[in-house]
């Protein structure tokens, strides 16, 4: 995944350029970059804090819209969440574990995962309890050395599954799979829990709004057009959704979805 857009040209015969996809390769490049925060965003660590703030922000808002707690009462942590392609657990420690009581990681470089343990278990890292869910500071749960299209989330378990810039690493039909595997890991509305799927990815800027091709750690990166047309094919609506603000001109515009079962 590259964040700059003049880094990677599109492919030239891109008719489906997720047919393209090699997940050995993606491993290859994965396992080859960085255990932290700038190998995580390409070179761009200084975005990870408005990243954040932002996922943050929609969170509450969707939560808060949806609850019938007064306004200046702290929403209750969330149960259980899962952060999808977590790397280093970039997200999980900075945003996750200070909303849910459990956060359950999958990735598939286990270098990733290992460094998340051992900084959690190292004391270098201290959540500070300022994410605004009564101030709770969570556990990792279950850490699964997975790629998305062979995880199962477990049915019924999840508030909330993250997904963020790892989806390109998915070709159409996994991705599809895979999202409606995740309908089903949600909890159940009826039972009165809050739950989505979150999508968190980079938009395809190409003229003709073709998804574009990255050679580098073999991933696509999908219109909001194609998106949406997966959403709709898994079954899934999107009940929020907005664009990133305050990130550098020269990266790809990025979006957040908020998907709930049809
Ligand atoms: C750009 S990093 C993003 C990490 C994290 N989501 C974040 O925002 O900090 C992409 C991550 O996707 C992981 N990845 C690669 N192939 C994957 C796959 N098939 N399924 C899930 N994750 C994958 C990489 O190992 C890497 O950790």
């Amino acid at each position: 995944m590259s964040m700059d857009m003049d880094a990677d040209p599109p492919f030239p015969d891109a008719a489906a350029p997720d047919a393209l996809i090699d997940h050995d390769r993606s491993i290859e490049y994965w396992s080859s970059v960085s255990a932290d925060t700038t190998g995580m965003l390409g070179g761009y660590p200084q975005t990870s804090r408005i990243d954040l703030q932002s996922s943050s922000n929609f969170l509450t808002k969707l939560r808060r819209a949806r609850s019938t707690l007064p306004p200046k009462q702290p929403l209750p942590p969330l149960d259980r969440v899962a952060d999808c392609g977590a790397g280093v657990g970039r997200i999980t420690k900075e945003f996750l574990l200070k909303v849910s009581r459990r956060v359950d990681v999958v990735e598939p470089v286990k270098k990733f995962t290992d460094e998340l343990v051992q900084s959690l278990g190292s004391g270098e890292w201290a959540g500070d309890g300022d994410g605004g869910a009564g101030n709770t500071t969570g556990q990792v749960g279950e850490v699964i050395n997975l790629g998305l299209q062979d995880w199962v989330p477990e049915v019924g378990a999840y508030n909330v599954i993250w997904n963020q810039w790892c989806l390109g690493h998915l070709t159409d039909v996994q991705l599809v799979a895979y999202l409606r595997r995740c309908k089903e890991g949600l909890k159940k509305a009826e039972e009165g829990a809050q739950s989505w799927i979150m999508v968190k990815e980079n938009l395809s800027t190409d003229f003709k709004g073709m998804d574009i091709y990255d050679e580098e750690d073999s991933s696509v990166t999908r219109s909001d057009e194609k998106f949406r047309q997966l959403f709709k094919e898994a079954g899934l609506k999107i009940v929020a959704t907005e664009l990133q603000k305050g990130f550098p001109k020269e990266l790809f515009p990025v979006r957040i979805y908020a998907l709930k079962p049809e």
